[in-house]
């Protein structure tokens, strides 16, 4: 596989083989796995309500900071590189408690040397999209912090509902595991709970799918107290209907012991217990969407703070690691940032900017698109997306360096039309000019109408992009000329805030203005015309 794009591929940090905290968390997990289903019941047990405790007492660990209304994929506008983001998850004890609930399922997600396996359907994807997606799988799962050693493609129709890949191939996979001493199989798709036991019985190392990956990253970099609950919320939902499939196998260890002569049927306490499990989960659910929509109340406040305000909003949307976030800092840390201390304390992810003629507008980092998306996610983060649609001009940050930028953009599109930001003008930014062949850079500059080449780490095309910015923000409707008289200097602010300026003269008796506004102010400068 060529990996060359990815800055999360593996082989790039030799460091990444070290992980402290999971070293030290090693335990009986590791022991149980390889004796699953030989009567070790009462670890998986211990197991299972000591992770459940730690989800359901998630609240209590909540940070009690006010809610900012975003998760981390777009605060880490701060900034945090994947390299320090990597670092910083390898610092023993910043993981969280929703780490567990995958744990619940895989026993131990904490991948560490992984093999990934995709299937290939001639009906409804080239081979090359399934390399391009395993690829990026390679990139979600290195970014969860593994060692990806190998990976296998197979061509099939569908995937095989057993043990989804088909007979030959899972031996061929097995053997690969063996051989390249994995300990977990990535698969590219979304397994049913028979599936992954299915396919680990033959390969025998744990067995995640992609959703599962992408959960992690999620968990691992879940900041703000919203976006933690989002993220909880959405491994639960994707727990719930797997629990079944953790409880058969619980059931094929009470199958031990009824050889061993315990005597215990399929509903035995097994099940009970997952039904006493579920309800727990249910009930823990219900709480983190009563919270979510409390939180939802203090982000529609903020908005309709920006509406008064009148200050046009910019939405950077894009699939993830396309440079969003490099883009905002270049974009508003050229010293034409005005520290706004109401938005700076309201809201850490928007910012502030201006354009080259000192029109103000905000510029609001967002959660990175990726290729199926959990929908668990898709609904959890739709709050978060939705405050693009919110917005008056989506910035689409796509990266010019990828193997498939046309895919992304218009998997990034599907979701924005999800949530009915579609419609709003859009600039695309195409980034990583500095790396992307110049080819692909003229096909894309042609095929899309509004699109401006980039590199936030260059600093290429910037200026053009401010001035698109600019260019594309909505115009306030009302053109005017007035004398504003140098005690209502306020007036005068705020034209300069809301509004256009054309022209601006001081004079003897006061200012005299040029400018655009909206309705509402033309109104109340209308004593001042001239
Ligand atoms: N060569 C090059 N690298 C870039 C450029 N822009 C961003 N990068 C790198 O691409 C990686 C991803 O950048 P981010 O800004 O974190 O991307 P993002 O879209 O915010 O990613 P998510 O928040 O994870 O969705 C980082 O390693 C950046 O250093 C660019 O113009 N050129
Ligand atoms: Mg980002």
């Amino acid at each position: 596989m060529n990996q060359r794009h990815h800055p999360a591929a593996p082989g790039l940090d030799p460091e990444r083989r070290e992980h402290p905290a999971d070293v030290a968390e090693d335990g009986p997990e590791h022991e149980q796995r390889d004796d699953r289903g030989h009567g070790d019941e009462q670890v998986g047990d211990a197991e299972f309500d000591r992770a459940l405790a730690r989800i359901l007492r998630g609240a209590d660990t909540l940070p009690a900071t006010a809610p900012t209304g975003l998760d981390e994929p777009s605060f880490d506008g701060d900034q945090l590189d994947l390299a320090d983001r990597r670092a910083l998850r390898r610092a023993a004890g910043l993981s969280t408690e929703l780490e567990d609930v995958t744990e619940v399922e895989y026993r131990q997600l904490r991948l560490e040397r992984v093999v990934l396996a995709g299937v290939w359907s001639t009906a409804d994807s080239s081979r090359h999209e399934a390399e391009v997606s395993l690829q990026e799988l390679s990139a979600l799962a290195a970014t969860a912090g593994s060692d990806v050693l190998d990976g296998i493609l197979q061509k099939r129709a569908t995937p095989d509902p057993a043990t989804y890949l088909g007979a030959g191939k899972a031996a061929a996979l097995a053997d690969l595991v063996a051989e390249v001493g994995a300990d977990t199989v990535v698969c590219d798709g979304e397994l049913s709970a028979s599936q992954r036991r299915g396919l680990e019985d033959i390969v025998k190392v744990k067995v995640v799918d992609r959703t599962a990956v992408i959960l992690d990253i999620f968990a691992q970099h879940a900041k703000s107290r919203e976006g933690k609950a989002q993220v909880e919320l959405a491994q639960l939902e994707y727990l719930l209907p797997r629990l079944r499939g953790w409880g058969e196998s619980m059931s094929r260890q009470a199958g031990g012991r009824v050889a061993g002569g315990a005597g215990i049927g399929s509903r035995g306490p097994g099940e009970t217990k997952i039904e006493l499990d579920r309800r727990r989960i249910r009930t823990r659910m219900a709480k983190l969407r009563r919270e979510i929509r409390g939180m939802g109340t203090a982000r529609d406040a903020k908005r309709s703070l920006r509406q008064v305000r009148q200050v046009p909003a910019v939405a950077i949307a894009g699939y993830t690691n396309a440079g969003k976030s490099s883009l905002l800092n270049r974009l508003t840390g050229a010293g034409v940032l005005v520290e706004d201390a109401l938005f700076a304390t309201l809201d850490p992810t928007v910012r502030r900017a201006q354009t080259p003629q000192g029109r103000p507008y905000t510029l609001a980092d967002t959660v990175g698109f990726v290729r199926s998306l959990p929908h668990q996610l898709v609904e959890a983060f739709r709050s978060t997306l939705e405050e693009v649609a919110d917005g008056d001009v989506v910035l689409h940050v796509v990266d010019g360096s990828h193997p498939d930028p046309e895919g992304q953009l218009a998997a990034v599109r599907s979701v924005l039309a999800d949530v009915d930001a579609h419609t709003l003008p859009e600039i695309v930014a195409v980034n990583k000019a500095d790396l992307a062949d110049p080819e692909v850079l003229d096909r894309l500059l042609r095929k899309e109408k509004n699109a401006v080449a980039v590199s936030a780490r260059t600093g290429q095309g910037i200026e053009e992009l401010l001035q698109r910015v600019a260019d594309t923000l909505p115009v306030p409707d009302v053109e005017l000329e007035v004398l504003v008289p140098y005690d209502r200097g306020e007036l005068v602010h705020r034209v300069h805030t809301t509004g256009q300026v054309l022209a601006e003269e001081h004079e003897a008796d006061g200012t005299r203005l040029h400018a655009r506004v909206q309705p509402r102010l033309a109104a109340e400068l209308r004593a001042y015309r001239v």
